[in-house]
């Protein structure tokens, strides 16, 4: 069946007629307009004479590579959409192609079902549900041509580190690559994740957020792939799982680093085949989803110890962004800060927007914030109860003198190593007056601190301080700390 493509036009590069001819017979069914090239300079001759929607070339070519296409298309800040076929097994062919500004990639054999969904999705024609062989022609894209951006306002500050950020995600955005957000917790990774998706194509679709510590193992496989009604008890009609629910947007992977080996294979296999089987059905279903993952982890450390699958990290890490922490960008907070609390005193219908003093400001200036913006985020909702004014000022905060000069010394060590002294003199200049209310003020603080940075989980938060669920629990009713807290 022809379907007509109104100014989609594509350039197609394989030096093997057999397969140019199969490529052009596909798509010219697709209602697509077509070109082909049967090596890299003849490719370039067309590029110089005219624009198109997009390139589909083969890696290998008689006079050179697909990347040296991809080079001259970015090197020309072209707007064409490219798109890679690499030999089978070349799992380094397709990272390298997505890396040098790829949209996504083919494998050979190429599976013709899925080509046509790869060139529409790129071309923003496939729908959410990929047309099967029979069905009517894709839909016109409803999807935006450019970025709003209001998804990266999102993302506030003015740092450098943030530009940067901000700059790669518009970048990654316009391809299926890939993405691994490397942070500490509450950075902002998942915030990154849903600029990326509302950046791109897929914004029409579902961004699906999985928290992948916090799903029990055994319910793991159902929950990415779905199931059949019947394929195991209590499975009383069909559900579909996390990869169906985001088919044409973006699947957000947190947390990968928890993900239980035998889940990174079948994970794996999915990503590969671009295809899920949901728990006791008899066939796979094609899904077309990107996926962003983020950890808190160093995978390659994770990798090396053998608790994640090497391939896999390989497939996710195509595109790493570091969502920096906080400390990296003090600079940040007050902007950070004022978007907070116009969103705090939004919610709460407080009016006007409560601010910051100066001196309040410079606190927060010399506080090393290990829970990050989620933790100053929690800082804030508590000074906004506390002031009840207009100006939150510094004694509203509630950060102890101590935790400021801990993290000021803490600085200052990193830059010089401590000549002779001993552990006494981090203490602060004053004594205090009473010893064991101070001290369980320090071991309060941080138990909250380190509480808020795993989201009051207080198996994580214990493990972060070296202690057991028991001894946090003991530790959290003597100081009487309620999860929830803050
Ligand atoms: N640059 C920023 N501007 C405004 N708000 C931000 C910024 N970065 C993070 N936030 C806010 O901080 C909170 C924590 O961010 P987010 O959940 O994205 O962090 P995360 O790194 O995914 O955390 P975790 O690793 O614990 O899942 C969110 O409420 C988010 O909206």
């Amino acid at each position: 069946m022809s379907s007509t493509a109104p100014g989609l036009s594509l350039l197609v590069v394989d030096d093997e007629p057999d397969l140019r001819t199969l490529y052009e017979l596909t798509l010219l069914r697709e209602g697509y307009e077509l070109e082909t090239a049967g090596s890299v300079g003849e490719a370039l001759e067309h590029l110089a004479r005219r624009r198109y929607s997009a390139v589909i070339t083969d890696m290998r070519l008689p006079d050179g590579s697909g990347l040296d296409i991809l080079n001259w298309l970015d090197g020309q800040g072209r707007p064409e959409k490219a798109l890679v076929i690499t030999a089978f097994g070349s799992a380094e062919g397709a990272v390298e192609a997505l890396k040098a500004g790829a949209y996504d990639y083919l494998t050979k054999p190429v599976d013709l079902r899925q080509f046509r969904l790869v060139v529409a999705t790129a071309l923003g024609r496939a729908s959410a549900a990929p047309p099967a062989a029979t069905a009517a022609p894709p839909k016109p894209s409803t999807a935006p041509k450019a970025a709003p951006p209001a998804a990266l306002e999102r993302l506030a500050g003015q740092s450098q580190a943030m530009q940067q950020v901000r700059a790669l995600i518009e970048k990654v955005a316009r391809s299926m690559a890939p993405v691994l957000l490397q942070g500490e917790s509450g950075t902002g990774k998942e915030l990154v994740a849903r600029a990326i998706h509302d950046c791109s194509v897929r914004l029409r679709h579902r961004f699906v957020a999985v928290n992948c510590g916090a799903i029990p193992e055994q319910l793991l496989e159902a929950e990415f792939f779905g199931y059949r009604k019947g394929a195991f008890t209590g499975a009383a009609e069909d559900r579909e799982g996390f990869f169906q629910a985001a088919d044409g947007g973006t699947l957000f992977l947190d947390e990968i680093g928890d993900l239980p080996l035998a889940m990174q294979s079948k994970l794996l296999r999915a990503i590969q085949e671009r295809a899920v089987r949901p728990v006791g059905a008899v066939t796979e279903a094609t899904v077309n989803v990107r996926i962003v993952s983020a950890t808190h982890k160093d995978l390659g450390a994770e990798v090396a110890a053998g608790r994640f699958r090497q391939d896999l990290f390989y497939r996710l890490n195509v595109i790493q962004i570091r969502v920096p922490p906080l400390r990296e960008r003090i600079e940040d907070v007050p902007l950070i800060a004022e978007r907070v609390l116009t969103r705090i005193a939004g919610d709460a219908g407080v009016s006007p927007v409560p601010r910051l003093t100066p001196a309040a400001l410079s606190q927060l200036a010399r506080y090393a914030f290990p829970g990050n913006v989620r933790e100053l985020e929690n800082l804030l909702h508590r000074a906004l109860a506390l002031s009840g004014g207009e100006l939150i000022d510094d004694g509203d905060l509630g950060l102890p003198e101590s935790l400021l000069d801990d993290s000021q010394l803490g600085a200052l060590d990193a830059l010089e190593p401590a000549p002779s002294g001993s552990a006494a003199d981090a203490a602060p200049a004053e004594l205090p007056r009473d010893l064991a209310v101070y001290l369980d003020e320090v071991e309060r603080s941080i138990l909250l601190r380190a509480l808020e940075a795993h989201r009051f989980n207080r198996t994580a938060a214990g493990a972060s301080l070296g202690l057991s669920l028991r001894q946090m629990r003991y530790r959290m009713a003597r100081l009487n700390i309620g999860v929830g807290e803050g």
